[in-house]
C-alpha cells in the first residue's frame, strides 16, 4: 500500500515520509488529556498556547480535557539567527491575562534546544503564577542546549527535520494531519 496514499494531492510529491500518523498522534493527545485533567483536577489551569506552531494541539487537547480550563496564547519571535545560540527571545504578543496565583500550563508543537521555552518559562514565573509546567507534543532530546523540564511529553524524535500538524517550512505544511518529513529537493534553493 502506497504510505502516502492519504496525503492530500498538493502536498504529497514534497512529502518523504510519515513519522507519527494522525491515528498515533490522536491517541497519544487522549493519554495526555487524561494525565492533564487527573493533575489539575479542582485547580484553575489556565492554557497558554505559544503560536503558531501550538495551534492543532492545543485545539485538539483542550478539546479532550473534562476540566474547565481557560486558553490564551502567546506569540514569540528570536533575535534573527543567532537565536538558537543566544537564546534570545522576543514577545511578540503577550498574554492578555493575569497569571498570579494561577496553574500555567504552556502548551508547544516540539522543544528542540529548549531555548525558547527556558526563555518563556523564566518570564512566566516572574509573574508570580502558582505553577508553570510544560506540555510539548514533541520533543528531541539530543539538541538539548539547556536543562528544560518538560511535563508532558507526546513523543521524542530523532534529530530529523519534521513538519506537519503545526509545524512548518516556511509557512506551509502546517495543516498536514500526520507529522512527516521532506524530500531533500523541498529545501533546495
Ligand atoms: O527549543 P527551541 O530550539 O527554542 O525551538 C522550539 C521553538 O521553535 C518552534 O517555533 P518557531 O520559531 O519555528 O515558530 P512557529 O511556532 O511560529 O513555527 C517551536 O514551535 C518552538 O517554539
Ligand atoms: N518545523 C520544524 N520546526 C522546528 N523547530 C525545531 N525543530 C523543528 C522541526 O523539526 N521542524
Amino acid at each position: 500500500m502506497d504510505e502516502l496514499a492519504d496525503i492530500p494531492p498538493g502536498f504529497r510529491d514534497d512529502i518523504e515520509s510519515i513519522l507519527i500518523p494522525e491515528a498515533r498522534l490522536q491517541a497519544r493527545l487522549s493519554e495526555l488529556a487524561a494525565e492533564v485533567d487527573r493533575d489539575y483536577a479542582g485547580r484553575d489551569l489556565l492554557l497558554v498556547g505559544v503560536l503558531k506552531g501550538a495551534i492543532f494541539v492545543m485545539a485538539d487537547l483542550a478539546r479532550r480535557l473534562t476540566l474547565s480550563t481557560a486558553m490564551d496564547f502567546m506569540a514569540v519571535s528570536s533575535y534573527g539567527a543567532s537565536t538558537s545560540s543566544s537564546g534570545v527571545v522576543r514577545i511578540l504578543k503577550d498574554l492578555d491575562t493575569e497569571i498570579e496565583g494561577r496553574d500555567v500550563l504552556i502548551i508547544e508543537d516540539i522543544v528542540d534546544s529548549g531555548l525558547t521555552l527556558d526563555y518563556l518559562t523564566k518570564n512566566l514565573r516572574s509573574r508570580r503564577p502558582a505553577s508553570v509546567e510544560i506540555l510539548s507534543l514533541l520533543t528531541k532530546p539530543s539538541r538539548r542546549e539547556v536543562d528544560l523540564p518538560v511535563k508532558y511529553v507526546g513523543f521524542e524524535v530523532p534529530d530529523v527535520f519534521v513538519v506537519g500538524y503545526g509545524l512548518d517550512f516556511a509557512e506551509r505544511y502546517r495543516s498536514l494531519r500526520d507529522i512527516v518529513t521532506l524530500r531533500p529537493e523541498v529545501y533546495g534553493s
